[in-house]
């Protein structure tokens, strides 16, 4: 069951004191935050205020869920958000910026890059302990670039691929499904109507992963606007 937020503004203010609270405990145990961001249109004011308050940015590492095969200055870049949102507002250390490799004729290459970029980094781990990662959903219940019925939803033993997506005729880049559900905490963010039947058919009992990818993921808390809650699933 949920609670859901009235308002979008209620939402991303919880979000943001939750990611706030969460990296500043991440930073002090263990001396690091490290978080896998979404893209789409309903985190963007959340980093704006993430980028508003005082966190230690040089103890947070930034990596990208889904990316799409566009240059990082397009309008439907991820990491352009971000940069935008955040990046370039506050004093970030480029090392801790792990973009995906973008604009290529080798979506399958880039995407091996990615992998090794976050093999590397969480070196001695059989998949990446992210200590967040957020995740937003489709009107589609897609997540990260888990479409329905693309090959990506399959993907046991790969961290991060390339997705041919069909409706959009095109590659995308996106983390699978075991990669994100190594997350710590795993935080899907939901607004707007046009959720509400996703979200009902990622809840039902009926479980049919190729056409509800976010069904795959096991997260630890939701984000929901009252307007994409499904009345079944009100507290
Ligand atoms: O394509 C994408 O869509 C989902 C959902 O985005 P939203 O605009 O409905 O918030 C997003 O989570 C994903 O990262 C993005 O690439």
């Amino acid at each position: 069951m949920m609670k859901p937020y009235i308002q979008l503004t209620d939402l991303h203010q919880a979000a943001t004191d939750a990611f706030c609270d969460l990296a500043n405990q991440c930073i002090a145990s263990n001396g690091l935050f490290r978080v896998s961001l979404s893209g789409g249109s309903t985190p963007k004011r959340l980093y704006e205020m993430i980028a508003q308050r005082d966190l230690d940015w040089t103890r947070i590492h930034w990596f990208w869920g889904d990316e799409r095969n566009v240059p990082s200055d397009s309008p439907d870049s991820n990491f352009k958000m971000v940069r935008e949102a955040i990046l370039d507002k506050r004093k970030v250390p480029q090392a801790n910026i792990h973009n995906v490799p973008v604009n290529v004729d080798d979506p399958a290459s880039a995407a091996l890059a990615y992998e090794r970029t976050l093999r590397e980094h969480f070196s001695d781990q059989p998949m990446p302990a992210w200590d967040l990662v957020l995740l937003g959903m489709g009107d589609d219940a897609h997540t990260a670039s888990l479409f329905p019925r693309t090959k990506a939803i399959d993907e046991s033993s790969r961290w991060f691929v390339e997705n041919w997506v069909e409706k959009f005729d095109a590659f995308r880049y996106t983390l699978t499904a075991p990669a994100i559900n190594s997350g710590k905490e795993i935080w899907f963010l939901v607004a707007g109507d046009s959720k509400k039947t996703a979200l009902a058919n990622v809840f039902s009992e009926n479980q049919r992963p190729n056409e509800y990818p976010s069904q795959l993921i096991r997260p630890t808390r939701w984000f929901v606007t009252q307007d994409a809650c499904p009345d079944s699933l009100v507290r």
